[in-house]
C-alpha cells in the first residue's frame, strides 16, 4: 500500500484499467503548473478561497485557556470543504474527456458539491445516496435537484454511505468509458486517497500561514473531525513534519464507544478491505463490516482513509471521539458564543478541540477546521431538542 501497510488496489480487473489511466493522468496533473493554476483560479474566484482563520475571541475568554482558531472551511461557496476536491477531480475529469461524472454521498456536501462543479462544466451528474440519508439531508437532495443532477436513493444494506459507495462503484464498473467517479473523501482504491489529500492540503497551507501571520508562531494543536478523513488530513498534511504541533483526529463517538453504536474504526476498527483500500474499518470476527451510528451522516462511516490509519500506526496523530451529546451541545455553544452555526460533523472537532484549549495555556492556540456550516442540519438538531 501507498501507506505502510494501509492504502493499496483491492478492485475488479474491470476498474484496474480505469484506476492505472487516473493515476497517469493524475501524475502529469500534479506535474503541470498549468493544472495547478486552473485549480487555484478556480478556488480563489468561484469558491471564494483563502477561507479565514478566525480567532474565537469569545470562546476563548469564556473557557480562559489556549486561543482558539477556526480554519473556516464553512465560507466555501456550497457551505463545506468538499468543493476544494470536486473542482480539482472535475479538472481531472476534463483532463481525460469525461462527460458523465458519479459521486456518492452521506452529508450531501460532497453531492452538493458535484453537482455544482458539473453545472459549472455541463456535464451529466448522478449522485448515489443512501435512502436513510436521503431522509436526513432533505435540503442538500433538493439543491442537488435544482443543480440539475439525478440523486438515486440507495436501499440496499444499511442505506447509507456505504451502500452508496458501493453502488457509486458497480455503476462505475458498468461505464467506466464514459464516466469519472468522483470519491468524495481520501478512501477508496490508489490513487483517488493521494489526490483527494493533495486537493484538500490547501486548507493547512493556508492556516499554517494565516497563523504564523497572525502569532508569529505555528500553533500548538490542530483538531479536525474524521469522517472518510479529508478535511482533516488537508489541515494536517503541511504540518506533518513540524514535531512541535500535536494533531487530533475526531472520530464519531455516537452513544458511546462500549456501545456498537458509533463510527470509530481508528479507535474501536481493525485493519481489513473496504471500497477498495486496505484500511482500519468495524468489522466483526469474520471480517464483516459492521454497521455504525452517528448524529451526523457525514461521520456515518465504517471506515477511514488509509493516510490515517498509516498515521495511527506511526503515532503521528492522536485518534479521539465525540459523542452524540458532545457534538450537540458544541453546536449550540459555538453557535450561541460566537455566531457560527457549524455543521454537525464539524461539531465533532469543536467539542473536542473547547474541551482541550481548556486543559492549554493562554499563550498557545489551537486550530480546530470547521468544515462545513450547520444549515443542512437544523432538521436534525429539531429532532433531537424533541422540537419537530
Ligand atoms: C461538512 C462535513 N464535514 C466533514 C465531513 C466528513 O468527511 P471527511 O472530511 O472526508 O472526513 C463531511 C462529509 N460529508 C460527506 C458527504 O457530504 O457526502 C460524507 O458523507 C462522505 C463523502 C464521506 C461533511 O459534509
Amino acid at each position: 500500500g501507498h501507506f505502510g501497510v494501509h492504502g493499496g488496489r483491492f478492485v475488479s480487473e474491470t476498474l484496474m484499467k480505469a484506476l492505472e489511466e487516473l493515476e497517469a493522468i493524475y501524475q502529469t496533473a500534479k506535474a503541470s503548473p498549468e493544472f495547478w493554476n486552473e485549480f487555484m483560479a478556480d478556488l480563489t474566484d468561484y469558491v471564494g478561497r483563502p477561507t479565514p482563520l478566525y480567532f474565537a475571541k469569545r470562546l476563548t475568554e469564556e473557557i480562559g485557556g489556549a486561543k482558539i482558531f477556526f480554519k473556516r472551511e464553512d465560507l466555501n461557496h456550497t457551505g463545506a470543504h468538499k468543493v476544494n476536491n470536486t473542482i480539482g477531480q472535475a479538472l481531472l475529469a476534463k483532463m481525460v474527456g469525461k462527460k458523465r461524472i458519479i459521486a456518492e454521498t452521506g452529508a450531501g456536501q460532497h453531492g452538493v458539491a458535484t453537482a455544482t462543479i458539473a453545472a459549472r462544466l455541463g456535464l451529466e451528474c448522478v449522485v448515489y445516496m443512501g435512502a436513510d440519508d436521503v431522509e436526513r439531508q432533505k435540503m442538500n437532495v433538493y439543491r442537488m435537484r435544482l443543480l440539475g443532477a439525478k440523486v438515486v436513493p440507495v436501499s440496499s444494506g444499511s442505506r447509507t454511505l456505504k451502500d452508496a459507495m458501493n453502488e457509486a462503484m458497480r455503476d462505475w464498473v458498468a461505464n467506466v468509458d464514459s464516466t469519472y467517479y468522483i470519491i468524495g473523501t481520501v478512501a477508496g482504491p490508489h490513487p483517488y486517497p493521494l489526490l483527494v489529500r493533495d486537493f484538500q492540503a490547501i486548507i493547512g497551507r493556508e492556516a499554517r500561514i494565516q497563523h504564523l501571520e497572525k502569532t508569529g508562531k505555528l500553533p500548538d494543536a490542530l483538531v479536525a473531525c474524521v469522517g472518510g478523513g479529508s478535511n482533516a488530513i488537508g489541515l494536517f498534511y503541511d504540518f506533518l513534519n513540524d514535531a512541535e504541533v500535536a494533531i487530533y483526529g475526531v472520530e464519531a463517538n455516537g452513544l458511546g464507544l462500549d456501545t456498537p453504536h458509533h463510527a470509530a474504526p481508528l479507535q474501536a476498527g481493525r485493519v481489513g478491505v473496504l471500497h477498495g483500500n486496505r484500511t482500519y474499518l468495524m468489522a466483526d470476527d469474520d471480517g464483516q463490516v459492521l454497521g455504525t451510528h452517528s448524529i451526523s451522516a457525514g461521520l456515518d462511516y465504517p471506515g477511514v482513509g488509509p493516510e490515517h490509519s498509516f498515521l495511527k500506526d506511526m503515532k503521528r496523530v492522536q485518534y479521539v471521539g465525540a459523542t452524540d451529546q458532545e457534538a450537540l451541545a458544541a453546536f449550540k455553544e459555538v453557535t450561541k458564543k460566537e455566531g457560527i452555526i457549524p455543521a454537525l460533523e464539524s461539531s465533532h472537532a469543536v467539542a473536542y478541540g473547547l474541551k482541550l484549549a481548556a486543559t492549554m495555556k493562554p499563550e498557545q492556540s489551537i486550530i480546530i477546521n470547521m468544515s462545513g456550516r450547520g444549515d443542512k442540519d437544523l432538521h436534525t438538531v429539531m429532532q433531537a431538542d424533541g422540537m419537530d
